[in-house]
């Protein structure tokens, strides 16, 4: 049924892929900015698509095979992952792998082979010759349970047709910073509540300073923010008392993540055992019913609202989720799949990236001063922020750029090559799994002098031929399947880090010992982090 139904869907919405797909060919071929800017894609994204394919019948040098590739063998990788908890090291693994074997090599896991890649200059060769639907690996425990439950699949893991339809919709939304300029508002009316939160936590330590574990008050900072844009409404994460549904919602989430591991060898364990080991894939359904249930509800919320509105006679206005049941560009089961999994990416990601930023000032207090010294210049002291001001504080960019450098809260990704390629002189067949280390890139050398070093001023460009981007930091992708929601988030840690920065001198707490990362799905704080808080004086 499940698949009758995708099947019957794809063919609906086959005649808009097909246009997608026209307009991308129209993209490499001819009419390149017009069609770029129709489908949201930057002009260094437009330079560099189009790239030809390397094959091996246009490369001169020598081609190895796969089998000449070096790499850690099964057995060592069973050690490293399962004896020696290599999940929650995959960074680690990553840097000490490429030391020893190199910009590129495979790894085995049984029948299962990954080529990763280390090195900058072959992620951009492999990311610039993506196709027009580029394809995510490792996505089948999310899909069957779409499949099992009768339920959509969203942006993450939607693939091929289905995905460029629901990606041509969102990328007109959220995808540019003029497009995510509208929610300025909405977000700063959460910074508000981040800073009277802050007061609330502070005045319950003991020396009335200190946020304990700041990156709990950022998850619910970053899930307020993103719902009021995503749902068009407040959950109450930061009051006091948070609402029930809220609070389910929030369980659901931590099930998620904290059954991480599970949720991983919920993927890894072959069907037919599951009746011997049924826990993960329980705890994976069971939280995945969780978020599903809590976006409906906001969703057939908004939904009945509009009805209601229309039988009024009135106007209906609104933002993000107002357009989608208005539209109906996506049916209401795509709708739900899509708030779902953005919800869910949107969530984490940021405030984990909130936290290690506010981590990296207390321990850099000189760079906190600089940036601090360049809001006030910027906005006078005290003045609120708002999306406009972004671009004359270079500072604040730079910090979320140099914060998610050094911690990646994706250190790798993932795809299934689409085409033959070569990269590096081996010949890498479609259907290839490949992972992109993202985070042994950003701590590269080659890419960033000094790399270990926190400098967001590094980012900052001298004049107009400096280019300070490069591959070797991508922390929200690149090109057609890079993140949808990076405009959001961006302009969430935008105004909070600027709000955060002119209100407060941020100081490490003295509980709070070296902060370690590790990987948890994401890579996140190994330990809590406490911060002093401390009122400057405006
Ligand atoms: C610091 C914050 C964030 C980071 C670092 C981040 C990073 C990423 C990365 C690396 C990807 C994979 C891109 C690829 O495969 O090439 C991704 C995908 C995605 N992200 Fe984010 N993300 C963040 C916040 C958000 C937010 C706030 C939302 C939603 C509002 C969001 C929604 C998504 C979605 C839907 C996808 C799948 C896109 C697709 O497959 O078309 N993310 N993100």
């Amino acid at each position: 049924m499940a698949f009758l139904k995708s099947f019957a869907t794809v063919y609906r919405t086959s005649f808009q892929g097909e246009r997608l797909n026209k307009q991308l060919f129209t993209l490499r071929a001819l009419h390149k900015s017009a069609a770029s800017e129709a489908l949201g894609i930057s002009t260094a994204e437009e330079e560099a698509m189009g790239q030809p394919l390397v094959t091996p019948a246009n490369v001169g040098e020598k081609v190895k095979s796969l089998k000449e590739m070096p790499g850690p063998s099964t057995l060592s990788n069973l050690v490293e992952f399962f004896w020696r908890d290599g999940f929650s090291r995959i960074h680690e693994i990553q840097m000490d792998h490429r030391k020893l074997y190199g910009k590129i090599f495979k790894s085995r896991f049984g029948p299962q082979m990954v080529v990763s890649i280390a090195d900058r200059d072959l992620l951009a060769q492999v990311l610039r010759a993506e196709g027009p639907a580029p394809q995510r690996a490792n996505m089948e425990s999310w899909k069957e349970y779409r499949d099992i439950s009768g339920r959509a699949t969203g942006l993450i893991s939607a693939e091929g047709e289905q995905w460029l339809k629901m990606r041509g919709v969102l990328r007109q939304l959220i995808m540019r910073p003029r497009d995510v300029a509208v929610f300025s508002d909405d977000v700063n009316q959460v910074v508000d509540d981040l800073i009277k939160r802050v007061y609330t936590l502070r005045s319950r330590s003991p020396d009335g300073a200190t946020v304990f574990n700041v990156n709990d008050m950022f998850f619910k900072y970053a899930m307020e923010g993103v719902a009021a844009i995503l749902y068009e409404c407040r959950l109450g994460c930061l009051e006091n008392k948070i609402p029930r549904e809220t609070q389910d919602y929030i369980s659901a989430l931590n099930l998620m993540f904290s059954s991480f591991k599970t949720t991983m060898y919920a993927g890894a364990i072959p069907k037919w055992l599951r009746p011997l080991i049924p826990k993960p894939w329980a705890e994976f359904c069971s939280s995945w019913d969780g978020l599903f249930k809590f976006s409906r509800i906001h969703v057939d919320k908004r939904l009945q609202d509009i009805e209601a509105q229309l039988k009024r006679g009135e106007e209906v206005k609104g933002g993000l989720l107002t357009h989608m049941l208005v539209t109906r560009e996506m049916n209401i089961e795509e709708i739900y799949a899509n708030v779902t999994e953005m919800l869910l990416a949107g969530v984490d990601t940021t405030s984990f990236t909130l936290s290690w930023a506010c981590y990296l000032l207390a321990q850099n207090p000189h760079v906190q001063e600089q940036i601090f010294t360049e809001v006030t210049a910027a906005l006078g002291p005290g003045a609120v922020a708002t999306a406009e001001d972004v671009p004359r504080l270079p500072l604040i960019r730079g910090l979320v750029k140099e914060t998610l450098r050094l911690f990646p809260v994706l250190p790798g990704n993932g795809r299934i090559t689409q085409d033959d390629l070569v990269v590096g002189g081996y010949f890498i067949p479609k259907g290839t799994q490949l992972a992109l280390c993202h985070y042994s890139t950003s701590l590269d050398e080659e890419g960033f002098a000094g790399a270990l070093d926190f400098c967001p001023e590094r980012w900052i460009r001298k004049d107009s031929t400096d280019r300070v981007d490069n591959f070797g930091s991508i922390p929200f992708g690149y090109g057609i399947r890079s993140c949808i929601g990076r405009r959001i988030a961006e302009l969430e840690m935008h105004l909070a880090l600027t709000r955060l920065i002119q209100k407060f001198t941020i100081v490490a707490s003295p509980l709070t010992a070296d902060v370690k990362a590790k990987t948890h799905g994401l890579l996140c704080p190994a330990s809590p982090i406490h911060l002093q808080l401390i009122d400057r004086e405006n």
